[in-house]
């Protein structure tokens, strides 16, 4: 056991894994641009043909995940609820606090056999990086810039595509808007205490509006939101590297289905819904650090051997011709080819490295790190902010039960709302 443990740490396995994905990620992605024209002819079929391209991909980290490091991944949920999953189209809300979150997700995909199909709405800079990226081009991921003036139009648009797609599907959204880091926790709750909102002790304050537009574009076609919670047991804290060394992680997932009519369908509602559940996200994960388990029954879907399938064929068809390359390499070998193999693995290093940065916390992006100052908070219009102000009051009210009265009187206190801050701004200036 030691033994095996020992060789998957060994440069030559990690070699061969990435070899295997970069060559045969490439490759896919070709084949994916093979299918451009035919999506003039065939829409639906080329996106059938492209979520089997792109299962090609993803399913191989999926494999490194579940038959490589071994990882087990525990699922909490109702069971009256988990025959649904799968089998229908779900937005999924994650929390974004560890770095393997996306591939523990995308291995319940895979046990519930909508990986291929599976969407997130993803941070832009995610598009460049290449096979994930390219690839998810092909799948029709929604990206977003996190400028909300610029995405409001475009992430609509690609939400409105999806309401023909052929297959299940879940739409994965990470409210949060970025991953945890303490410094962006400290900030995010002094806004949840400038809009008078409850702090949470495990999440950054949820961005509402990607949730409220996804929320009103899928309505019709999405049947649920499956509100997930995900932590990993005695603190760990995984990543990919760790993965790729074959090191074994227990990951628990508690999830529960949240039929799509019980979300409000006005923007400030949809919103108060949010932080609630956020406050409800945070008490589960309180429960999970005192008794090391979420709530409920454990109904975990068995492993399937696809993606181990999947990657021993492209193995098989890959390594024979890197044998035969390398062989002729080692007989003919010139400086020449000698120093153009050096620096293409370089270079090819380095790109790989670049890759795995992207999954790596410390490399987080400086979204949400920006302490937002009272004078920011003022230049915006009396009006905007009004209704801002109107909407977390509103918020505060439902989490506390006062929603049903708050909407009779709404009109006059969102009209008092308007006033007072119309007030207290030209006063402050
Ligand atoms: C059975 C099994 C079930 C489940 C299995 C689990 C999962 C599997 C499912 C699917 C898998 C599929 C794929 C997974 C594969 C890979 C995924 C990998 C990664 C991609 C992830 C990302 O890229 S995350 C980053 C991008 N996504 C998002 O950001 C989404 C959330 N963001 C939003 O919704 C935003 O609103 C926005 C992006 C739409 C717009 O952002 P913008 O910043 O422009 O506007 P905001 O309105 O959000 O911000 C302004 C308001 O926010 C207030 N503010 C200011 N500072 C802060 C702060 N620090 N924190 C919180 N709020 C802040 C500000 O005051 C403004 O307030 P207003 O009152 O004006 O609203
Ligand atoms: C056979 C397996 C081979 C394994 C090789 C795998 C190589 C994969 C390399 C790169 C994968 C790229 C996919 C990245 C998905 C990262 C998800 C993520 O967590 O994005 C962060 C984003 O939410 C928020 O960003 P910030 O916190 O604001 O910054």
């Amino acid at each position: 056991m030691a033994l095996l443990q020992q060789l998957k740490s060994q440069f030559v396995c990690q070699m061969i894994i990435w070899y295997v994905f970069l060559v045969s990620g490439l490759i896919i992605n070709l084949l994916q641009i093979c299918t451009l024209p035919l999506w003039l002819v065939s829409k639906q079929l080329a996106r059938r043909i492209n979520i089997r391209l792109g299962y090609c991909i993803s399913s191989q980290m999926v494999a490194a995940l579940e038959w490589w490091s071994g990882t087990e991944c525990t699922l909490y949920t109702d069971p009256k609820s988990y025959p649904l999953y799968g089998n229908e189209n779900a937005i999924v809300v994650l929390n974004h606090s560890h770095e393997i979150d996306f591939l523990c997700g995308w291995t319940f995909c895979d046990r519930f056999g909508v990986l291929g199909s599976s969407k997130v709405l993803a941070k832009k800079e995610l598009s460049y990086v290449p096979v994930i990226g390219w690839m998810w081009y092909f799948l029709e991921i929604v990206f977003c810039k996190r400028k909300w003036e610029e995405d409001r139009k475009t992430v609509a648009q690609s939400l409105q595509n999806l309401r023909d797609y052929p297959e299940n599907y879940w739409f994965l959204l990470f409210c949060e808007g970025t991953r945890f880091t303490p410094k962006k926790h400290q900030i995010s709750m002094q806004v949840a205490e400038s809009k008078g909102l409850p702090k949470l002790k495990y999440h950054l304050l949820p961005r509402t509006k990607g949730f409220w537009i996804t929320v009103q574009n899928l309505r019709g076609t999405v049947a649920a939101v499956y509100d997930s919670t995900l932590n990993f047991r005695d603190n760990e804290a995984p990543n990919l590297l760790g993965i790729l060394n074959g090191r074994k992680y227990h990951a628990d997932l508690y999830v529960r289905r949240i039929p799509l009519e019980l979300i409000p369908e006005d923007e400030a509602e949809c919103a108060a819904w949010l932080h609630k559940l956020y406050q409800e996200k945070d008490s589960f994960q309180e429960h999970y650090t005192q008794t090391g388990r979420f709530p409920g029954p454990i109904v975990s879907p068995p492993q399937r051997p696809w993606a181990l399938i999947n990657w021993l064929f492209w193995a098989c068809l890959l390594l024979y011709p890197l044998g035969l390359l390398l062989a002729q390499l080692i007989s003919t070998a010139s400086i020449m080819t000698i120093l153009a193999s050096v620096a293409l693995c370089s270079a090819v290093s380095v790109g790989v490295r670049w890759m795995i940065g992207q999954t790596e916390i410390d490399r987080s992006s400086s979204y949400g790190n920006k302490e937002v100052s009272s004078k920011q908070q003022l230049k915006t219009p009396d009006l905007l902010r009004a209704a801002s102000l109107h909407r977390y009051l509103y918020a505060s009210c439902v989490n506390t039960h006062l929603a049903g009265l708050v909407q009779q009187v709404q009109p006059c206190f969102k009209a008092q709302c308007s006033l007072n801050l119309m007030l207290y701004s030209r006063s402050s200036r």
